[in-house]
């Protein structure tokens, strides 16, 4: 397998918490990787350590065959976080121009971008006056403009309607065609079946590393959400 993001034995506190505990996973270059897990388990944590803004207390993260938080990734990674990280006195526009431009990317590239996430008709409005949902398509739009090796993607899709959710998924998929490794946190079941692979999280531990049909196949259950459950249950009765 052809590794983007190779985790082995981390180990990250946070506060008094051991959030993740001797954590391993590896996530294949170009596939869209789905990170699922009950709130709280380790999801935005494990993806801040990809992206290297997580102190860690042990263990290592490889990322496009460097280290963690290397100067060398800055430029090929994406990262959305769940606030919106984008400059709210500027319009959707000039925020995706700048992110181009940091990227050495012009306007045409800007201009993609917005119209990826469906804002190109509130492409004038400054970014304080859109909605909740339109802030995030805002942020997820600088996310994307420099068309990064690898896109950390924490709940790119929460606040938005069926429409563009499926439209937003369709346009991973096309990336993840076109090379770009997918890492992607969700809460919803049919985001997770439309993954090649799912890393399901539980209070900091993996607890599923497979294919949508593989977790189905060894959890029992032809239908997601009843497989998760399965397995977490599964997993309490061994850890009790
Ligand atoms: N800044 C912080 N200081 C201390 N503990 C934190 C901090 N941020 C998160 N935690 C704790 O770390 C644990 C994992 O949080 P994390 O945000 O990674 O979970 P998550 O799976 O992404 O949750 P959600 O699905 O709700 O976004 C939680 O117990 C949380 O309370």
């Amino acid at each position: 397998m052809d590794t983007a993001i190779e985790v082995t034995g981390l180990v990250v506190r946070r506060g008094k918490k051991t959030v993740l505990d001797h954590f391993d996973c590896a996530v294949p270059r170009g596939s869209v990787t789905g990170l699922l897990g009950p709130s709280g388990s380790g999801k935005t944590t494990l993806m801040r350590t990809v992206v290297g803004v997580q102190v860690v207390a042990a263990g290592t993260v490889t990322v496009l065959g460097s280290p963690a938080g290397s100067p060398v990734l800055r430029s090929k990674i994406g990262y959305l976080t769940q606030a919106p990280s984008i400059y709210a006195d500027l319009t959707v526009r000039e925020n995706a121009r700048y992110f181009a431009s940091l990227y050495r990317l012009g306007r045409d590239a800007a201009d993609n971008a917005v119209e990826t996430v469906g804002l190109t008709g509130a492409a004038n409005q400054l970014v304080a006056d859109l909605s909740g949902g339109q802030r995030s398509r805002a942020s997820l739009a600088c996310a994307i403009v420099g068309r990064p090796e690898l896109l950390v993607l924490d709940e790119p899709t929460v606040g938005q309607d069926p429409v563009l959710r499926d439209e937003l998924w369709a346009h991973f998929r096309r990336m993840a065609a076109d090379g770009t490794t997918v890492l992607v946190s969700s809460h919803v079941m049919d985001e997770a079946n439309r993954c090649d692979r799912l890393l399901l999280i539980r209070e900091g531990v993996l607890i599923a590393d497979d294919t949508p049909a593989g977790v189905k196949k060894a959890a029992g259950s032809d239908d997601l959400d009843q497989a998760f459950l399965n397995l977490i249950r599964a997993h309490e009765k061994v850890a009790a």
